[in-house]
């Protein structure tokens, strides 16, 4: 016999088996009981020194564990069905001196109930996590995390390992891509992987800020600044973002004078207040997002090159979608279920003729472009799934769908004019030939091949 057999060996596991009520049994290479644990043969209904040395299969229902030392596979949490009810059971190879000498077998949930009690503990906690987890994200201003960031395009996952890689640190980091394409999803995983995510996110769209108020909206001001300044002033929001993660949305739009006060900012670690008399220390990281070529904006002198360098450490470019169809199919089934929670509707799919005119668009707005698509169709879908007459029409005809489609298309188009025609002519093929401007032939050959 194998030393794992022994004796000896029988006294360990029964040392570490012996007093529990979880279930345990080791077989040795033929799949013969060697060791079963009192709690196991409690569960089974037996007396155990009978179920020594006889096959697994005779004492267990449905084992497997003969199969897993002829496999040498591991199985986890497996289902397996027993005693009238599914429990689930791990099982284990065991080798020695790299040959296959039995396998132990765990079992971890003895029935449905108690997988359901523990699955919907879990659950729970799961919930109540994810509750404090949204409060807590909303109180720092930063909501998303990259689980959040649904793709599995290869450039995607590259980019997600990137923000992994730059998220610890503080150096600037410029998020390029077109709009729509997630770029503020990935600077609010960014500060949520930082050190700075227990402080707070603080956004500031470029292009929405009027010029004249910039420096106010950035800097803050002091009581009495300028007319119609707030009673006791406003902080700014570098101020705001003080320890945490400044995110300068479309940075490409900022003007050129406040470009000039965030560089002596971000270089001194200092602001100042309009109407202030001294300067704050600020600690800021900043994340900065564009849409725009900045190189071309520094050519025409719209934006400074010293900025560009101190904002642009590190650069990510997220793909466009149509970079990677491969997401389009996920990305719509996914803002189908987003859709459905927020509509309060039941659209259970999305026909395969639809996916394929998504496939083969461009989506010049992206991510967003699809959201709204799908959004719409779903405000607009009657039935149970979102058919292609529930998809805006420009969409539709700016689709290249595939070539077979375009096939199927003509011949429908040709099957149904040959016998439109034909029912014109009265069924004359030689007077539907004419009309129709072909040969004889050709039009029987057609007809045949439609089934006409
Ligand atoms: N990979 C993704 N998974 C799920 N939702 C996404 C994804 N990418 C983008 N979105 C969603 O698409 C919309 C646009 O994303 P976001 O605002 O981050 O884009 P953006 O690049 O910052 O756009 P803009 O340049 O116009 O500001 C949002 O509703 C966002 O939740």
């Amino acid at each position: 016999m194998l030393p794992v057999f022994d004796e000896q060996n029988n006294n360990v596991f029964e040392t570490l088996f012996g007093n529990t009520d979880h279930c345990f049994v080791i077989v040795d290479e033929k799949g013969v009981i060697t060791y079963l644990n009192q709690g196991y043969a409690g569960f089974l209904d037996i007396d155990r020194k009978l179920a020594v040395g006889r096959h697994v299969t005779e004492i267990i229902e449905n084992s497997r564990m003969h199969i897993v030392v002829e496999t040498g596979q591991e199985e986890v949490a497996d289902l397996q069905y027993i005693r009238g009810d599914y429990m689930i059971a791990n099982r284990i190879p065991l080798w020695a001196d790299g040959r296959l000498v039995g396998a132990l077998g765990m079992v971890l949930f003895r029935d449905t109930d108690e997988w359901k009690i523990m699955n919907s503990n879990v659950k729970e906690l799961l919930l109540e996590l994810e509750s404090y987890r949204r409060k807590f994200n909303q109180k720092t201003g930063a909501v998303y995390s990259l689980h959040d960031i649904i793709s599995h395009s290869p450039k995607m996952m590259d980019v997600k390992e990137t923000v992994k890689k730059t998220a610890t640190g503080d150096v600037s980091v410029l998020l390029r891509g077109e709009s729509g394409t997630g770029k503020e999803l990935f600077a609010h995983s960014l500060h949520n992987l930082s050190e700075r995510s227990m402080n707070t996110f603080v956004k500031v769209n470029c292009a929405a800020i009027p010029e004249q108020l910039f420096e106010a909206e950035l800097f803050g001001y002091v009581e009495g600044a300028f007319t119609g300044a707030k009673k006791g002033g406003k902080e700014g929001k570098f101020q705001l973002a003080d320890g945490g993660t400044l995110f300068l949305d479309e940075i490409g739009d900022m003007p050129l004078h406040a470009q000039v006060k965030i560089l002596r900012a971000l270089q001194e670690g200092e602001v100042e207040a309009l109407g202030a008399e001294s300067t704050q220390t600020v600690n800021v990281r900043v994340v900065a997002a564009t849409n725009q070529p900045l190189e071309e904006l520094i050519k025409e002198q719209k934006f400074r090159e010293d900025l560009y360098y101190r904002i642009n450490v590190i650069s990510i470019d997220i793909p466009p979608l149509r970079e990677r169809p491969e997401d389009i199919r996920l990305l719509a089934r996914y803002m189908l279920t987003k859709a459905d929670k927020n509509t309060g509707k039941r659209i259970h799919g999305i026909s395969e003729a639809v996916f394929e005119v998504l496939e083969g668009y461009m989506w010049p707005g992206n991510i967003r472009e699809l959201e709204n698509t799908i959004e719409s169709a779903v405000q607009l879908t009657e039935g149970e799934n979102i058919e292609i007459r529930n998809i805006p029409s420009h969409i539709r005809s700016s689709s290249l769908v595939k070539q077979e489609d375009l096939k199927g298309i003509l011949e429908r188009v040709e099957k149904e004019t040959i016998e439109q025609t034909l029912g014109r002519t009265e069924g004359d093929k030689v007077e539907a030939a004419r009309r129709l401007g072909i040969g004889k032939t050709s039009l029987y050959e057609k007809a045949k091949k439609y089934g006409i």
